[in-house]
């Protein structure tokens, strides 16, 4: 059946005529009445962009009310019933109001199949969206964020609002370096991301903005920083078009949090349906990030040493370090990429024309390989390559995706993360910095117990934050290849101690530069943290000896290590939380499933058992079993229904 409509001149009987039945169709209008109801009406029973934009309607119509505008050949209502005559003359009801072509064919739907029919067109196809059940689309670039839910897309819009208020501040000729391809490739990489610019741009006037003073000063602050504001062939990009990459979004369903009151006090609304929509967004960006590819030609290798789809990760184009700090006085690169026959991204860092003098060097690489602690990056290998063009050595890592270095997060400007409480005073909350000072003191006592130095690593833009409260150095063993003399790594071990101690000054003095006057420092940290934390930074700044080690810190520390370990056991401050009322069924309950023991109190694996009980507790039957506590004191009997809702009950609890 063709859909094609032949297109006839109206002949002049046709356009005089104005009986009833003929009248032109009045133009389709956007009354309530013909507008689709809005889904989010129906599932929330209330829209959050009604007065936004949104076209559906959000008045819900009584069915029985009589239609508004009379048709000519009114439907009979359900107050006027049909006699038998007027019943068998009724034109057959033809959905979307087409009428039926004369001598034509009632389907049993109700459609025409005349010769001249109009082709039908289910209602659903004139809806542009995929799909009647999907929700009402808004750009995402319109569609509110909540705060803080995704550290990456935060810290990009607010380089994107910091750059609105400096406006087109880059300017400048285009800088000597990278004249080659690769070079320009980046650069319109960096432009079309929109970072580079407005970032420069952005750090450049805080440089030259004496408000800004004791804020952020990277050169100064840890001696390689990058240039901002002397980096002119970046910092022109600023002023190109706005292209801004939008996430991934539109098909997914983020319920909004409602206004209107949940049905019942457990919350158990629709939204316990969904993931928590931080948790979503957080995976969706992950994985996104993960897949992300350049949106221009980079002019970068395919292939190198069996990596490709090179994708930078750096924000700013990465400057030479003068004076040999940072990468030892190398400009170092920083790239996701898939690895051959493996199926994984990693994480490359590129150290730009470094020419690999001793063979051994790089076996330092192999001791770093074996090393897995979860508060380091896992070193992989190393390899030089020519690929750029240049002699260059590779580094590889884990990726971990939209992770943030700890200046990004916490002490750069346009970092998200609220002050700490002390009165007009940087750095980050208490309870914050000792999860870190834990996880880091735990990573050098793994890393110096392995013989080896973190040597560069525990700086602010070195340690990366790789999830919510999640720390872990990064650059591990490219120091080590860099500067590689064949020699111990006791010194080393002592300078680690050192940055530590800085490191901590940073984040609780809210600046890298703070490092530069200790004696201020100490005294902000005096005044705004606990004693403890200031007796650690001076234990970490004093004269390295054989004495100093990171054991005497973490002994110096000890409650705290506690308290962050065992903030992994309980829940609401509450150390009983897991041992009493609902939760200690759920326990009982593990112990039956996994740890059954034989009548000598041997453990005893029942893989059918195991499924069984899962399966029941899935379906939540209400078949009783008996549980009994480990000292064989007390025993309870529950239907698997109970333990389920307890299960359910307590999972609410900890997503809340
Ligand atoms: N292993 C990794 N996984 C995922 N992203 C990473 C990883 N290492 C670094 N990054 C990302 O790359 C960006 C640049 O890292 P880099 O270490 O170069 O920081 P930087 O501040 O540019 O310091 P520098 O250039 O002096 O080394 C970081 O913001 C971080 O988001």
């Amino acid at each position: 059946m063709s859909s094609a409509i032949r297109i006839v001149a109206p002949s002049a009987s046709s356009s005089t005529n104005t009986s009833p039945s003929h009248q032109p169709r009045p133009p389709p209008s956007s009354t309530t009445e013909d507008k689709k109801l809005c889904r989010n009406i129906l599932i929330y029973g209330q829209c959050r962009f009604e007065d936004k934009g949104c076209t559906y309607s959000h008045t819900i119509h009584d069915p029985n009310s009589k239609p508004p505008t009379p048709t000519p050949n009114p439907a009979p209502t359900s107050g006027t019933p049909l006699s038998a005559k007027t019943a068998a003359s009724a034109q057959v009801f033809v959905p979307g109001g087409a009428a039926p072509a004369a001598g034509g064919t009632t389907t049993p739907g109700g459609g025409s199949m005349g010769a001249g029919a109009q082709e039908f067109i289910p209602r659903r196809a004139e809806t542009p969206a995929l799909s009647e059940d999907a929700p009402f689309f808004t750009p995402a670039s319109q569609r509110p964020q909540p705060p803080g839910l995704n550290p990456l897309a935060s810290f990009q819009n607010k380089l994107l609002e910091a750059a609105a208020q400096q406006g087109a501040a880059a300017s400048g000729a285009p800088s000597p370096v990278g004249s080659d391809a690769q070079q320009q490739g980046l650069a319109e990489y960096y432009s079309q991301m929109d970072l580079n610019g407005e970032y420069a741009a952005l750090q450049a006037q805080q440089m030259h903005d004496p408000s800004h003073q004791g804020a952020y000063d990277y050169s100064h602050g840890n001696g390689h920083g990058h240039a901002h504001g002397q980096d002119p062939y970046f910092g022109a990009q600023g002023g190109m078009g706005h292209f801004v990459r939008q996430p991934l979004q539109y098909h997914l369903y983020h319920p909004l949090p409602s206004s209107a009151p949940t049905s019942s006090s457990t919350g158990s609304g629709h939204s316990s349906f969904f993931l928590p929509p931080s948790l979503h967004i957080s995976l969706t960006s992950k994985s996104e990030a993960t897949h992300a590819t350049p949106s221009v030609d980079m002019k970068l290798p395919e292939e190198v040493g069996g990596y490709t789809g090179l994708m930078p990760l750096d924000k700013a184009q990465p400057a030479v370090t003068e004076g040999g700090g940072g990468w030892a006085g190398y400009r170092s690169w920083v790239y996701k990429a898939w690895k051959e026959g493996d199926g994984r991204a990693y994480c490359l860092r590129r150290i730009e024309g470094f020419r690999l003098q001793h063979e051994q060097a790089i076996s330092v690489v192999e001791k770093w390989t074996r090393i897995r602690h979860p508060g380091l990056v896992a070193v992989r290998e190393a390899f030089t390559t020519r690929a750029f063009g240049d002699h260059s050595i590779i580094f590889v890592y884990d990726y971990h995706p939209t992770s943030l270095t700890l200046y990004e997060s916490h002490l750069s400007p346009l970092s998200s993360l609220p002050p700490n409480p002390c009165s007009g005073a940087g750095g980050i909350p208490e309870r914050l910095l000792w999860s870190y000072i834990v996880q880091l003191g735990s990573t050098i006592k793994a890393i110096h117990n392995s013989g080896m130095a973190l040597r560069g690593g525990l700086e602010v833009n070195r340690v990366l934050v790789t999830g919510k409260n999640r720390v872990r150095v990064g650059g591990a063993g490219v120091l080590d290849v860099l500067l590689w003399e064949g020699q111990g790594v006791g010194g080393y071990q002592q300078d680690d101690l050192l940055s530590f101690g800085k490191l901590i000054i940073s984040l609780s003095c809210g600046s890298p530069s703070s490092v530069h006057n200790l004696p201020k420092s100490v005294d902000h940290i005096s005044r705004c943290y606990s004693p403890d934390l200031k007796n650690v930074v001076l234990y970490l700044l004093s004269k390295p000896g054989p004495r100093k080690t990171i054991e005497e810190v973490l002994a110096l520390m000890g409650a705290r290590v506690l308290d962050e370990l065992n903030a992994s056991f309980v829940f609401d401050h509450d150390p009983r939380w897991a041992e009493t009322g609902d939760r200690y069924l759920i326990k009982l309950f593990r112990d039956f499933v996994f740890h059954q023991v034989d009548e000598n109190g041997r453990p005893v694996t029942d893989l059918s058992h195991v499924v069984m009980c899962l399966n029941k507790l899935d379906a939540g039957v209400d078949e009783k079993i008996m549980l009994v506590s480990r000292d064989e004191q007390s025993c309870l009997i529950v239907s698997y229904r109970e333990i389920k809702n307890c299960i359910e009950g307590a999972f609410l609890d900890l997503s809340r």
